[in-house]
């Protein structure tokens, strides 16, 4: 297995920047999601790495060779890259033994050789037995483990898994995504897992890129992602985050400063060196948006407050800024009807550092 550095890494089609000045570090044996949504780049990203496409500028290393760079590029089948895609791609005519031993026997192994591969590969995605068998009569998520099989028995260098997961179901998604964290577990496979679902992500990654338009956006473990947002794109992206206008006043100590909110003071978490400043956002959850017990907080109308189960999703216009609309869910028991006045608090956020930076 190999480490994979994409340094200053930009992809441009004509005049337009698919990828822009990428630069990430992937650990031996690392699984790093790529995450955006439509249209961010991930894709040209994954088939820069593959070698389906070559860098503008910048270059890619993977196990210290550089595969590519503006001087050259290694072909696809040198890099020893393996990819599982989407729709699986497995041969309908051949056995699942036969898909998986496939780029065995066009290399000419030895039968018994090739053959013992198999089995191992079989073992590592949990479908002994089932060599026989031809692709039709699989389920989808059998079919995805035979197509990672077939990868891994040309022991690549890394793996690449292109939205592995979006032809199948909602259960099958979850069993499968189980499979593929015990997966990771036992081979230790250095992984980039290219999707736009952030739960997936979340589940899976050690750490989680997140792209918005070319650029990398952010560069995190999935709690930093989640309670450190670097920049308005990543917090609104991940888990809707709450973005709200805030003044600071008063600069960083241990990691936290005062901010005003809607005419409300409150401290809320930050990054080191903050200083005051006006016009900044802080990010908050739902879970941190609570009925004020007393003077704090601010004044508004609750606009819209619909039942939903278990909790109510409440549109509040607050009465110090009233072209804002704060979006949130109340759990139960739900105390905010529509039409009604209301003082909320904030318990709880993050501001979002001054410059926006990746990491
Ligand atoms: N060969 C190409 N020629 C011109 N533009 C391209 C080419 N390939 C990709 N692009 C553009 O680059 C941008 C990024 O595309 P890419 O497929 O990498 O995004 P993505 O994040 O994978 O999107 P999706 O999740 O929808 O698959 C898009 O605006 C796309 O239109």
């Amino acid at each position: 297995m190999a480490r994979l550095i994409l340094d200053h890494v930009t992809k441009s089609f004509a005049d337009f920047d698919a990828v822009k000045d990428v630069s990430i570090d992937v650990a031996d044996g690392e699984f790093l999601a790529v995450l955006g949504p439509s249209g961010c780049g991930k894709t040209t990203l994954l088939r820069l790495i593959a070698g389906f496409e070559k860098v503008t500028s910048g270059e890619i290393r993977i196990g210290g060779d550089v595969v590519s760079n503006s001087g050259g590029s290694i072909a696809p089948e040198k890099r020893r890259v393996g990819i599982v895609f989407q729709n699986y791609a497995l041969w309908p005519h051949m056995s699942v033994a036969e898909n998986i031993g496939y780029s065995l026997k066009v290399a000419k192994l030895d039968k018994a050789v090739a053959r013992q591969k198999v089995e191992d590969a079989l073992a590592l995605v949990n479908l002994q037995g089932l060599g026989e068998r031809r692709p039709a009569n699989l389920s989808g998520g059998q079919r995805q483990r035979v197509a990672l099989a077939r990868c891994l028995v040309a022991a690549p260098s890394l793996v690449l898994f292109d939205e592995p997961l979006a032809n199948l179901d909602v259960h099958l998604r979850a069993s499968m995504e189980d499979e593929f964290a015990a997966f990771h577990k036992r081979t230790d496979t250095t992984i980039v897992y290219i999707t736009h679902d952030q739960t997936e992500a979340m589940a899976l990654a050690d750490r989680i890129a997140v792209m918005d338009r070319g650029r990398l956006a952010q560069l995190a473990r999935p709690r930093d992602l989640y309670h450190e947002p670097a920049n308005e794109m990543v917090a609104s992206f991940i888990s809707q985050g709450i973005l709200l206008p805030a003044d600071v006043l008063t600069g960083e100590e241990s990691g936290h400063c005062k901010v005003r909110v809607l005419g409300s003071e409150l401290v809320v978490r930050c990054r080191p060196g903050e200083r005051p400043r006006a016009g900044a956002r802080i990010c908050c959850r739902s879970a941190d948006i609570e009925i004020s017990a007393d003077a704090s907080g601010f004044d508004g109308l609750v606009k819209r407050a619909v039942y939903q189960g278990g909790a109510a999703r409440i549109e509040f216009t607050p009465q110090a800024d009233p072209d804002l609309t704060l979006h949130f869910e109340q759990p139960d028991p739900v105390v905010l009807e529509n039409g009604a006045q209301a003082r909320l608090h904030i318990k709880s956020g993050w501001l979002i550092p001054a410059a926006g930076a990746a990491s």
